[in-house]
């Protein structure tokens, strides 16, 4: 069986990749990144995670005819009332001054944290996953996992990716760029989403 798996981002497909060699080793399912089925990146339109991971599942599926699935996360900072949210890869904008991409959403988030102290840094990633069997799919399958931490003052670490350096982790009291690929994956929001999904899954 093959499944499209509606994502664009490296980082994530890394960690997708080890976590499916994992799970899905004795079946026959064969995960592919919608970038070698020739899926370009869907507009995110909706105003909530899993709104969004619709959409890029959905996009998927109408592309290559395939069952699909999406992740869509990012980091809620309470300090920031919950931003960058859904926004997370588009928090800086080069009109701010920080460019775009990785480096300049941590250099912006470090900017907005300026004075806040470590008791008020709390922060967590969100991940939704969401499965469809077709574009017209009227019960996309929706999975859901969550890390706490807090955001550091200063980037640590050089694995990973996106806002890693700057999310520290209280169980293993480092930053999560600071944990091996398996660690992070055994701990983080997209893991746990990714047990939900095993556990509930009807492919
Ligand atoms: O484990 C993570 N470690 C660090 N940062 C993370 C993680 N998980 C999500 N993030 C950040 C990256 C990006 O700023 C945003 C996701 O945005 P999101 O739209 O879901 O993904 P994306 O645009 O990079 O690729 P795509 O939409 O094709 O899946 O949250
Ligand atoms: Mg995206």
């Amino acid at each position: 069986m093959k499944i499209v798996l509606a994502s664009g981002n490296a980082g994530k497909l890394r960690e997708f990749r080890a976590l499916f060699d994992t799970h899905f080793a004795q079946q026959h399912i064969e995960m592919l990144p919608q970038t070698e089925l020739g899926v370009t990146e869907a507009e995110e339109t909706g105003l909530s995670f899993v709104e969004n991971a619709i959409i890029k599942a959905r996009h998927a599926c109408a592309v290559t005819g395939l069952p699909a699935l999406a992740d869509d996360s990012g980091l809620e900072v309470d300090a920031l009332a919950g931003a960058p949210g859904i926004y997370s890869a588009r928090y800086a904008q080069p009109q701010d001054g920080f460019g775009s991409g990785d480096a300049a959403n941590n250099a912006k988030l470090l900017a907005a944290l300026q004075d806040i102290t470590d008791e008020q840094r709390s922060a967590r990633f969100q991940c939704v996953l969401v499965y469809m069997r077709h574009a017209n799919d009227p019960t996309p399958q929706v999975f859901q996992g969550s890390w706490e931490g807090r955001i550091l003052q200063a980037p640590e670490g050089t694995d990973g990716f996106g806002y890693d350096p700057l999310f520290y982790v209280p169980e293993t009291g480092c930053a999560s760029a600071s944990l091996s690929k398996e660690r992070k994956n055994q701990l983080s929001h997209r893991a746990k989403a990714l047990q939900q999904l095993l556990q509930h899954w009807r492919p």
